[in-house]
């Protein structure tokens, strides 16, 4: 569990980026930070492993307060994907998925043999290892930022728009597959995004918010699109614009199978209703 208490950053030109945020992060579920351009998603996932430290406040793993910790230890066993993958340009794959858990006195050929495991969890051939990064495709390289991320088998795996720089399909499959590693690992996972569909998508617990830091509202996808608490909020989810209020189109309802198509409150098709549920989706999910 990770427990953020009263956390404040004000950087030293006098921005104050995170204003008395206090959230509590479940372990072995996903919670998603979303909101705009400079609300201070990134800042707080930061100070989880002190690449940016409080101005005030405390942040807590299991109840033990971060800011006592060493800073490259904790670092180390807490896996950090971003947006541009940060992979190492003039190391392989191998290596760059290998590097960390070596410096943590990992035999080499041990850590080689776990980093291609590793490529077979995110879904990469085994037959890139021996490529660098710039001989992979940007979707790719996420996949291997995410191996790396995994390396050292960390509980907790911190997100920063790891999907922003990708086209739409490649990112439709890399959030499929961070739910089923997700499925596989329950890793307690930190994800910032500004997207509140991939919010929605992967977020067992979404947190909205506003500039500084201010939490708009939090809860579980259901809790937030049935009952959003303001405006902000609605329109920050699309619901004051009818984008989440779905109907059966009447002109619609006798497809060759009887499907139901349904639409939204501007009339566009957005899926078929059906009877069956679906799966459940993870055994660590929020419960309501
Ligand atoms: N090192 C820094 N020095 C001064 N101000 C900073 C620094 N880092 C962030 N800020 C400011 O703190 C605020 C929050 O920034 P942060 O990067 O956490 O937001 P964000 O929600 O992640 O934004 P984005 O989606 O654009 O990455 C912004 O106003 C930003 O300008």
């Amino acid at each position: 569990m990770i427990t953020f208490d009263g956390v404040s950053k004000r950087f030293p030109d006098g921005s104050l980026a995170v204003d008395d945020f206090s959230l509590t992060i479940p372990s072995r579920t996903t919670t998603v930070l979303v909101g705009s351009s400079g609300s201070g998603k990134t800042t707080l996932l930061r100070m989880i492993n002190r690449m940016v430290d409080p101005t005030s406040g405390r942040i807590l793993i299991d109840d033990e307060d971060v800011a006592g910790l060493d800073p490259v230890k904790l670092r180390r066993r807490i896996g950090y994907v971003m947006q541009n993958s940060g992979l190492l340009p003039h190391r392989t794959v191998i290596d760059n998925v290998a590097t960390v858990p070596i410096l943590e006195g990992v035999k080499k050929s041990e850590a080689h043999a776990r980093a291609l495991e590793l490529l077979d969890t995110v879904g990469l051939d085994r037959g890139l290892a021996k490529r660098y990064p710039a001989q992979l495709s940007g979707g790719q390289q996420q996949r291997v930022g995410v191996a790396r991320g995994l390396a050292v088998d960390p509980n907790i795996l911190l997100m920063d728009e790891p999907f922003g720089a990708v086209d739409p399909l490649v990112r439709d499959e890399l959030q499929q597959e961070l739910l089923r590693i997700q499925r596989d690992l329950s890793k307690t996972v930190v994800f910032v995004t500004h997207d509140i569909d991939e919010a929605f998508l992967l977020g067992d617990q979404v947190v909205i918010l506003r500039t500084g830091g201010v939490i708009a509202q939090a809860g579980t996808p259901a809790e937030i699109l049935a009952n959003p608490i303001d405006e902000f909020v609605a329109s920050f989810v699309g619901a004051d614009r009818g984008k989440r209020s779905l109907h059966v189109d009447p002109a619609h309802t006798s497809g060759e199978r009887g499907e139901r198509v349904l639409v939204d409150g501007g009339g566009r098709a957005v899926g078929i209703l059906r009877d069956e549920a679906p799966a459940p989706r993870s055994p660590g999910a929020v419960a309501p």
